[in-house]
């Protein structure tokens, strides 16, 4: 016979596993554990889903949304400092996500083991004056020893990359993949949301609408001229002059570097990121739950243009980016942008590739 989690003598054990958000599932007992991934498992079936990096500026508002998101019905939150306080705080959500917590190094394991979706917002922000590559040296570290786990621990997982420079932690991620014999590029998905978070809002602003009815394909990468919004594509069907295809086009590739400049040293997005990447892990878990139709801009192994990586949009399902959609029709300027793009776009794959090969 099952053990009833509700008897009055398994209720403490239960309630014992969440006030200890650090230690419920090994050193609390098994029958701690028992119950609480048996709730897990026994209400609305759910996807399990872990946030590295989650005490952070992206983490905290991300893990909120997260715990919010009735597809998930397991959240583990690691990072390498404050995590106990965190977890505390949002596993207090009255909402049927069970939360954990863990913290450091030793505990990334435990944090890993059975994900079927991991978010990466892990690593340094820049300050005003750095680029995106200036983040280089410090994240392409913590990505490496990050995918290191995924590998041992949830090989099968799919993986939202967040932390800067994108353009190369994408690829380094990669190349630990591959290392390791786990590489599926359909798993493997650099998010890019945010670039068109700013671009549906900033060409909402110029022609009036709500931002809700605007959808603009950003594709390329993400950093500077990288990211290259298709305004010939924008739905519904819109018309810019040269000026306002030269104001948004600026505007949303510089969007990141001017919330580092607002922010003045403390920081770069964090609360439009962490939306972003919601709605970003949203789309894949409706996806992976088998919502068919499914469309996101995402920068991921691609042969849409001679280069390994590209964001385009991609079709998500069961296992990822399913299907690379071409770049469609571009105009003249767009066609000049994507060469500058892919220029600066490649030295950031081959940076990330080399590190790997060190
Ligand atoms: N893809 C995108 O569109 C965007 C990417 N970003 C990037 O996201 C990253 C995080 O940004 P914020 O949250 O603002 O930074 P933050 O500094 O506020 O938070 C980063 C968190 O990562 C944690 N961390 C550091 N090393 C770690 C490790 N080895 N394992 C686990 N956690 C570790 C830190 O303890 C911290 O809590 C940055 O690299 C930033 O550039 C930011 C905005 C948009
Ligand atoms: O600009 C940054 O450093 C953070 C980022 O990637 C963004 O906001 O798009």
């Amino acid at each position: 016979m099952q053990p009833d989690a509700n008897a009055p003598s398994h209720r403490l054990a239960r309630v014992a596993a969440h006030l200890n958000p650090q230690r419920p599932q090994m050193e609390e007992g098994a029958s701690a554990l028992r119950l609480v991934v048996c709730r897990a498992k026994g209400g609305a079936p759910g996807f399990k889903v872990a946030i590295l990096g989650a005490a952070g500026g992206i983490g905290q508002p991300l893990s909120l949304l997260m715990k919010m998101n009735p597809l998930v019905s397991v959240l583990h939150l690691y990072d390498v400092v404050n995590t106990p306080g965190v977890t505390a705080d949002v596993s207090h959500m009255d909402t049927s996500a069970v939360v954990r917590g863990f913290l450091g190094a030793q505990q990334l394991d435990a944090a890993l083991t059975g994900m079927d979706l991991v978010i990466i917002p892990a690593g340094l922000p820049r300050k005003p004056g750095m680029t995106r590559d200036d983040l280089f040296n410090k994240n392409a570290g913590i990505v490496r020893t990050l995918c290191e786990g995924v590998a041992r621990c949830c090989p099968n997982a799919i993986v939202n990359l967040i932390s800067n420079p994108v353009n190369s932690t994408v690829p380094i991620a990669a190349e630990v993949f591959k290392k390791a014999g786990t590489y599926d590029p359909k798993r493997l998905l650099g998010v890019t949301t945010l670039d068109v978070a700013r671009a549906n809002t900033f060409v909402a602003e110029v022609l009036g609408v709500d931002p809700r009815d605007v959808s603009v394909p950003v594709v390329g990468g993400h950093a500077g001229i990288t990211i290259l919004p298709l305004l010939s594509q924008v739905t519904p069907p819109s018309s810019f002059t040269q000026d306002e295809t030269r104001y948004l086009t600026d505007r949303i590739q510089n969007g990141g570097t001017e919330v580092v400049e607002a922010k003045a040293g403390s920081g770069s997005a964090t609360l439009s990121m962490a939306f972003a990447a919601s709605k970003f892990a949203d789309a894949c878990l409706r996806a992976m739950r088998g919502e068919a139709g499914i469309v996101e801009c995402s920068y991921v192994a691609s042969e849409v243009t001679e280069l390994p990586f590209f964001a385009t949009k991609v079709r998500l399902g069961r296992g990822g980016a399913e299907e690379i959609l071409p770049l469609g029709p571009l105009n003249d300027f767009e066609r000049a942008g994507l060469e500058a793009a892919k220029k600066e776009l490649g030295e950031s794959i081959q940076k990330g590739i080399a590190f790997m090969s060190k």
